[in-house]
């Protein structure tokens, strides 16, 4: 006999697409593990999660492969939730899909979430609550309703604009723990997810994912966090800097007036630092070997406008986007080799969307871990690289005990043989900056693919 779930079910009023009350549970109540079924009103469901930083909004969402049948899956998923609630055998249901991986700039929320809009991805949301038994043969499902994982600071701050909009809840997941729990992911799971960059030269790294620990995770966003991983779920943020990609945009921003983060880089890409910044070579005339300092040395980034009675408008935009981009790299790759050193960390790995990619950053960064580790220490940089808090918060789904897409299978699913390109797995490119990026003209989409 179908019950209607009035007891056991809220609905939550403001969902605007799927009417929850029309969800029922199939079976006796008494039953132990009940199923729930949702009628077939909505396109297929999604899993978004959220990371809202104080510059971008990342988000991953999963996707089933078009043409699938998802009824019958929906019924397979949700029985299997609910066994994982009474404590019963896990099963993994087979999932085709993808994983996307988009990203707004924060001051543009109405663009994301037009977007989840546009892709029904408020639909999607999943949570489960136990009864407050103890007993686990008791637990029951007291209520069903939608929420999504959320992250970063933006979790806190928009919570009200998303319920407002889109009726979503947003669930929030710990900032630390989504970056470590992305970062986990990505280095164990994903092939080719860890490079080193010296010298305009990408090089993949094999990581063991049973020798992954201890390392430095070093998250370059608006502001930097430096966390020391020990293990998974087990870590400690050991250091920070304010210095980070907000204040190369912001400050870039102000001297350049140019208009968006990614022109300031490619202007970067022009620039002579010499002209602004102060080099060994103008205070000593030549080099100072006995400390290691060749000439072209920066002694001091920007000291050469403290030498010339020159206006900002005499500089070339070119030559301050690179001295800009130069101070805060090395400063950041610097206190990073610091830090791993202070607690003996052999490896070093750097995210957050500031590296972006990009060629000099990533030099910049490795020069000065290599420079002031005396080449004992190596920087390494994600591919994911500013997605691994949202990446992680779309793994709390599972911690939660919602694994119907969860990370174990695409880990089966992808063995780590899988091919870097040209394969299943389309992570997001390295892109040269001139190349335009193929985008739903207002963010940039990426994709993991789950066969
Ligand atoms: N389109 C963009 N607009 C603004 N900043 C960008 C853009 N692309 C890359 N960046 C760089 O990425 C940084 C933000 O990176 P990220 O998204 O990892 O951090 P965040 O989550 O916004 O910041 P935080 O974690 O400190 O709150 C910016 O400060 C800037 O340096
Ligand atoms: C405040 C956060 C964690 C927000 O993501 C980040 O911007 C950050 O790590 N800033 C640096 C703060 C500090 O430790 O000095």
């Amino acid at each position: 006999m179908a019950t209607k779930g009035s007891n056991s079910i809220h609905r939550s009023s403001s969902r605007p697409l799927l009417d929850l009350s029309k969800a029922e549970i199939q079976g006796n109540v008494e039953e132990k593990y009940p199923t729930i079924l949702l009628p077939n009103q909505s396109d297929d469901l999604s899993h978004l999660a959220l990371d809202i930083g104080g510059s971008l909004i990342k988000l991953v969402y999963f996707s089933r492969h078009e043409g699938q049948s998802t009824n019958d899956k929906r019924m397979k998923i949700l029985k299997d939730k609910l066994g994982i609630l009474n404590g019963n055998r896990r099963s993994y249901p087979i999932l085709g899909g993808r994983l996307h991986f988009v990203k707004f700039e924060t001051n543009k929320i109405n663009e994301c979430l037009e977007f989840i809009y546009s892709k029904k991805l408020h639909c999607g949301g999943w949570e489960s609550h136990h009864s407050d038994s103890t007993n686990d043969q008791n637990a029951v499902i007291k209520c069903i309703h939608f929420v999504t994982k959320a992250t970063g600071g933006g979790a806190y701050k928009f919570a009200d604009l998303f319920k407002e909009r889109l009726g979503i809840s947003l669930d929030k997941e710990d900032e630390m723990d989504c970056l470590v729990a992305g970062a986990n992911f990505l280095l164990k799971a994903i092939r080719h997810e860890a490079y080193t960059h010296m010298e305009g030269q990408k090089e993949f790294i094999q990581i063991d994912p049973n020798d992954l620990f201890p390392y430095l995770l070093v998250n370059i966003g608006s502001g930097v966090s430096m966390i020391k991983v020990d293990g998974d779920g087990k870590f400690e943020r050991v250091s920070g800097t304010n210095v980070g990609g907000g204040t190369y945009w912001g400050l870039g921003r102000l001297l350049t007036n140019c208009s968006s983060f990614d022109e300031l880089l490619e202007l970067s890409q022009k620039g002579d630092n010499r002209t602004t910044d102060m080099l060994v070579g103008d205070i000593y005339g030549t080099d100072y070997p006995k400390i290691g300092l060749s000439a072209s040395t920066i002694a001091s980034s920007f000291g050469k406008a403290t030498l010339e009675n020159k206006e900002l408008e005499e500089y070339r935009p070119e030559d301050i986007s690179l001295s800009l981009l130069r101070m805060i790299s090395y400063n950041i790759g610097q206190i990073s080799y610091l830090n791993a050193l202070r607690f003996g960390l052999k490896r070093i790995f750097f995210g957050g969307f500031f590296i972006r990619g990009h060629a000099y950053t990533m030099d910049a960064i490795s020069f000065a871990v290599h420079f002031w580790s005396k080449g004992t220490a190596q920087a390494m940089f994600l591919r994911h690289e500013g997605f691994l808090g949202a990446l992680g918060a779309f793994m709390s789904y599972e911690k939660h005990g919602l694994d119907d897409l969860m990370v174990h299978q695409f880990v089966e699913r992808f063995p780590m043989g899988a091919p870097y390109t040209g394969g299943k797995i389309h992570g997001p490119p390295l892109r040269n900056l001139n190349e335009k990026a193929s985008l739903e003209n207002m963010c940039a989409t990426e994709l993991l693919e789950i066969n």
